[in-house]
């Protein structure tokens, strides 16, 4: 089944930390033909779209002024994306959105997840952190937390000692996100159709969807903790009321949610996703998917920490703590 609409992914990552050179660098394969850019500037003025049309001057490149997707009022965006998929000469395969630097990727998803105009026009793949190996503590948990991919930038000015520690700390927030160089270039293949549902094919592939494994397993840094839970199948009616009290209870200190887990009552396990308090629609899977085992992968910020432990708890995991 060959899939119709462009896929949607956001770019995101502090000020300066990378995200139009990654974008250009994209930009300049065969193998991104048919993308479109729309780039969010905070101020009145681009430079990034100035930088990316000289990169790839056939690019349909769009700019959103004024204030980040994320709190602006309106859906300006879906209209963006809607004149830029219009306007394309040949139809478009991919859309990118660079986000300003000054925006919270997770809360840039979760305004898309919640735009169904949006969501009419594209199907949403990945979320890529870009970090600045030289400043890596810009990087806001949230960004992290929301990522499916990250991509360290910079790694050339850092020694190659401390590139490494930064990759470590940074699998250890975000268990579920590959981890790239932007020294290596990674391609289209490694940072997109990170989504549930393969993009070209339509096929679900849960395990490129979500790679962590544990029992409770637990990284653990000062800001950002990630919890990996295991459990025996669940009635699902009874896992969603767990989930939302353990969410009324971490409140907004939770951060991401995603996981495969079996249903008592159906032999499909369900992918279950949040980003920050938004639910995500589950979706079912055939039945063999997953092994039988359940799995939900936690990232919150570490005062939610009693209220996902009591979760795991009451689902009957171990907990294994591991500190990074
Ligand atoms: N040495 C080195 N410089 C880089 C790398 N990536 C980006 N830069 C430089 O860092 C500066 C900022 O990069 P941009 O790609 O514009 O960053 P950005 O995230 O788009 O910036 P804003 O949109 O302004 O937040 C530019 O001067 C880049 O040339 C890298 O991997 N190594």
């Amino acid at each position: 089944m060959t899939r119709d609409r462009p896929t949607l992914s956001v770019i995101g990552g502090g000020l300066g930390a990378g995200k139009s050179t990654l974008i250009a660098g994209l930009l300049a394969r065969p193998d991104m033909a048919k993308t479109g850019v729309v780039v969010n500037e905070f101020g009145a003025f681009g430079v990034d779209d100035l930088l990316l049309s000289a990169a790839a001057p056939r690019t349909s490149l769009a700019l959103l002024q004024n204030g980040c997707i994320c709190c602006r009022p309106g859906n300006d965006l879906s209209e963006v994306v809607r004149n830029m998929i219009t306007a394309a000469e040949t139809p478009l395969r991919r859309i990118l959105v660079e986000t300003s630097g000054v925006a919270d990727l997770s809360a840039v998803i979760a305004r898309i997840g919640a735009d169904h105009a949006l969501r009419a026009l594209v199907r949403l793949d990945a979320a890529v952190a870009v970090v600045d190996a030289t400043a890596p503590d810009d990087a806001r948990p949230e960004h992290l937390a929301a990522a499916d991919r990250i991509v360290l930038s910079k790694t050339d000015l850092v020694p190659a000692s401390r590139a490494e520690e930064i990759r470590r700390n940074l699998a250890g927030m975000n268990p579920t996100a590959p981890l790239f160089d932007a020294a290596a270039l990674p391609g289209p293949e490694e940072l997109f159709n990170a989504g549930l549902i393969d993009s070209a094919t339509g096929a679900v592939q849960p395990n490129r969807w979500l790679r962590a494994t544990g029992t409770v397993h637990v990284h653990d840094k000062d800001a950002i903790r990630s919890w990996v839970i295991e459990f025996a199948p669940q009635r699902w009616t009874v896992l969603t009321e767990q989930i939302a009290r353990m969410s009324r209870a971490a409140g907004s200190a939770l951060l991401r949610l995603k996981g495969i887990v079996v249903d008592r009552d159906d032999p499909r396990p369900l992918a279950i996703q949040m980003v920050r308090d938004q639910i995500y629609r589950p979706v079912r899977l055939t039945p063999e998917t997953g092994g039988g085992v359940s799995r939900i992968v936690v990232i919150a910020r570490a005062p939610a920490a009693p209220a996902i432990e009591a979760f795991a708890a009451r689902l009957g995991a171990a907990p294994v703590h591991h500190k990074e």
